[in-house]
């Protein structure tokens, strides 16, 4: 049975709390899904969300959340590639047109016509979430809810975002930011053969990126990542940015071998200054990446269900979101925090 309302955090106004409130359950339309949700990770974008850090601001009121994973509990009259009782992540790329230039040649991520989960769509911090049947993670049964919420996006994003580095096995790849999105792609960056070189401003992200594989662990506040890491071994083949500081994108840019290529995953509102000189003469290469396309994701699951990567998690309640949020801003969490919100079991 179907409630009417649900529970759900609810976004009301920038910079504010999110209040825990009782809202109306969506009918799914069209090709839309309902999912009962079982798990939400929190991702670091939707404090930013929250707090209407980017030039483009999510719709208000808002649900946030992308990283949600259930069962789907009811079909909309166009959907048949999934059924009742299925397993589903509901992420960032909630939908995209189909149609488009990017869309019909493998980069839905660039649709321009894309709706978010948690941004532009309600996602889900919430018992019950409506997602687009065609852009769903499809999960295989007896899943770890609380451990596969974070591969929805964190997951696929830096698998993605190691991708766009054009590393090859045996090449050195620098990860700065060993957060939520970091510690996935140490263990990424390790299956997919490479040497690790884990950057971060405190002692104990870098400890954890040292216990899941990183071979160098650098400390950005008391030694220059780039001259540290050059001396060491050469220079970064590749640099993926998940850090949540400008200063960051800099160092990793410094950090790169001749031919080198920086990918940019994080997202801290600001700029920083790219050296002329340096990227012409060095053939460095500079690239924005956004999460992933559905075969990325299901490649990205694919690593997490045969146990090479697996996420560090936290289990949260939805009451608790503005304390985790202020764990966020205060970068004390440990991997990723999980929002446990519905039965593992339908
Ligand atoms: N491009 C995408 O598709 C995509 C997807 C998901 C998240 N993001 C963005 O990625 C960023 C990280 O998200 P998260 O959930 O991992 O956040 P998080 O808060 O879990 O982790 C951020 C990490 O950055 C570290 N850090 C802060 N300053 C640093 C510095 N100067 N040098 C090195 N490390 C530093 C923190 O210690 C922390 O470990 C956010 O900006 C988020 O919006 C982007
Ligand atoms: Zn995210
Ligand atoms: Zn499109």
């Amino acid at each position: 049975m179907i409630p009417k309302t649900m529970k759900a955090a609810v976004l009301h106004e920038f910079g504010k709390p999110l209040q825990i409130e009782q809202v109306p359950v969506k009918q799914p339309k069209e090709n839309q899904i309902l999912v009962k949700v079982v798990t939400c990770g929190v991702c670091h974008t939707d404090l930013h969300a929250c707090e209407g850090d980017w030039p483009v601001k999510p719709k208000l009121p808002l649900i946030p959340g992308h990283e949600a994973v259930g069962y789907v509990v009811a079909l909309g009259p166009l959907v048949s590639n999934v059924k009742e009782g299925d397993i589903v992540g509901v992420p960032w790329l909630f939908s995209a047109c189909g149609y488009c230039e990017y869309c019909i040649s493998g980069w839905e991520t660039l649709c321009e016509s894309q709706q978010n989960g948690g941004y532009s769509v309600d996602g889900g911090y919430a018992e019950y979430v409506v997602a687009d049947a065609r852009y769903v993670a499809h999960f295989p049964p007896n899943i770890n809810f609380l451990e596969i919420a974070p591969i929805t996006c964190a997951g696929v994003t830096v698998y993605k975002g190691l991708k766009e580095t054009d590393t090859k096995p045996g090449e050195w790849v620098a990860i700065s930011g060993i957060g939520g999105l970091g510690h996935l792609a140490v263990q990424y960056a390790k299956a997919m053969g490479l040497h690790v070189a884990a950057i971060d401003v405190a002692d104990d992200k870098l400890a954890l990126a040292k216990s899941l594989g990183a071979d160098i662990t650098v400390n950005a506040t008391e030694t220059n990542p780039g001259s540290f890491l050059k001396r060491a071994t050469g220079g970064m083949h590749g640099v993926l940015v998940t850090a949540v500081s400008p200063i960051a994108f800099k160092q990793g840019i410094e950090a790169l071998r001749r031919k080198g290529t920086i990918s940019l995953n994080g997202l801290p509102p600001g700029s920083f200054d790219l050296p002329i000189f340096d990227t012409v003469l060095n053939r460095y290469t500079v690239r924005g990446s956004i999460v992933g396309t559905r075969k990325d994701m299901q490649e990205a699951i694919g690593f997490a269900v045969e146990g090479k990567v697996k996420a560090s998690v936290h289990a949260g309640k939805l009451e608790d979101i503005n304390q985790i949020f202020d764990d966020m801003r205060k970068g004390s969490i440990e991997g990723r925090v999980v929002l446990q919100i519905g039965s593992p079991t339908l």
